[in-house]
């Protein structure tokens, strides 16, 4: 009887034994898959987000650089950074393109192709149709770290299969010249699935939710940054648009920093503060309860020092398009669906929206002709 139990016993022990051994070679096997991601938009946000990414050592990272390609090739980028360190010279992605590859003939898979251009649906290309090559129908995570409202929409509509992650961050990052970054506001970043209950893509949330958590794992392995999985992305992305639809459009139009608005008080009375407001108001009717104290957080919270520059500010400088139909636009249109009064954004997209016309002009996009069936043509 003692022997019989005595080899359960050590049978017992060889099965937890093998049981365990499997467990950890598929979790070793899993870690040592260095995940294949594809960064398209390298300014300040998308580069600090590839710098994590890479020296993170979980994932390998292929960057698609345009005007600051040469610089890069020849020199590497150069970082001074609040969470990674100062004096950082002749850093690259694993590899650099110079456009976006195409992978239809399977000779190469991304797991996630993060999108941090700027985004502007008013100026074509559309960003959609240049990633479609990248895109394996259910394979390709897709991570939208920009601004705004609404801008998941017509990547669900081509890609109804593919997982598409909000990507929401809280950072200060300019690049100062070609393929110089500074980052000087600790990076902050919110990943989570966007809410797809209205639609009926082929996927489960489980599966974005994982997909999701694993990109948290990737991004904060450097452990220097605070990469949170974002419970509630539809909350995260009202909650940035009280200052990105404020601040960062007054700071184009005007072409004044935040400090100066604080300063010059009556640019925060009336505009900062009614378009906050009026932000806040919509998010309300739309479902998304922001806190009371939210406008006057935001309207304090970069130091005075700082004299930042938000990042529609930093383009209008730049005689760059301005990121505005998500930022302003998009509010601005459930406030009409909604029938809740927002006057100051509507006056605030209208100045953006000829700001736009000037930059597409001057970039040659658009040709000024009275046509005959211009209502004002007289
Ligand atoms: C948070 C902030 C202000 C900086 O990353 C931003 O979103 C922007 O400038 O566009």
């Amino acid at each position: 009887m003692n022997i019989l139990c005595e080899v359960a016993q050590s049978l017992q022990v060889l099965v937890t034994y093998l049981i365990c051994r499997t467990y950890f070679e598929v979790k070793t096997a899993k870690m040592e898959r260095k995940q294949e991601v594809l960064v398209v938009g390298m300014g300040a946000i998308g580069t600090m987000a590839a710098y994590a990414i890479q020296s993170g050592g979980q994932a390998k990272v292929t960057a698609v650089l345009r005007s600051n390609y040469e610089i890069v090739q020849e020199f590497g980028f150069t970082i001074d950074s609040i969470d990674h360190g100062k004096d950082i010279r002749g850093w690259r992605p694993s590899t650099i393109l110079r456009s976006i590859p195409d992978c239809r003939d399977g000779s190469k898979q991304y797991d996630y192709i993060v999108v941090s251009t700027k985004n502007t649906p008013d100026v074509a290309p559309s960003l959609i149709d240049l990633i479609e090559p990248v895109i394996k129908p259910e394979v390709t995570t897709i991570v939208l770290m920009q601004n705004g409202l609404n801008i998941e929409k017509p990547f669900r509509q081509r890609f109804p299969q593919n997982t598409i992650l909000s990507g929401v961050h809280l950072m200060g990052a300019s690049e100062t010249s070609s393929g110089t970054i500074v980052h000087n506001e600790p990076d902050i970043c919110k990943i989570g699935p966007f809410d797809n209950s209205d639609t009926n893509v082929l996927q489960e949330r489980d599966v974005h939710i994982t997909r999701a958590k694993r990109f948290v794992e990737i991004y904060n392995a450097c452990g220097k940054v605070n990469c949170q999985f974002d419970e509630n992305v539809q909350f995260t992305r009202w909650h940035k648009l009280v200052y990105n639809s404020s601040y960062n459009s007054i700071s184009a139009i005007l072409g004044m920093d935040v400090t100066r608005m604080r300063v010059y008080e009556h640019v925060i009375d009336d505009l900062v503060k009614p378009i906050m407001e009026e932000i806040m108001a919509i998010a309300g009717a739309a479902g998304v309860r922001l806190p009371e104290d939210l406008p006057m957080k935001f309207i304090t919270i970069d130091s005075p020092d700082s004299w930042f520059m938000p990042s529609m500010g930093q383009d209008a400088i730049k005689g760059n398009y301005l990121e505005f139909e998500n930022i302003v636009g998009e509010p601005m249109r459930e406030a009409q669906k909604l029938a809740v009064p927002c006057p100051t954004l509507t006056t605030v997209y209208g100045l953006l929206r000829g700001m736009q016309a000037k930059i597409k002009e001057s970039k040659g996009l658009l040709e000024p002709r009275v046509e005959d069936a211009n209502k004002y043509r007289g």
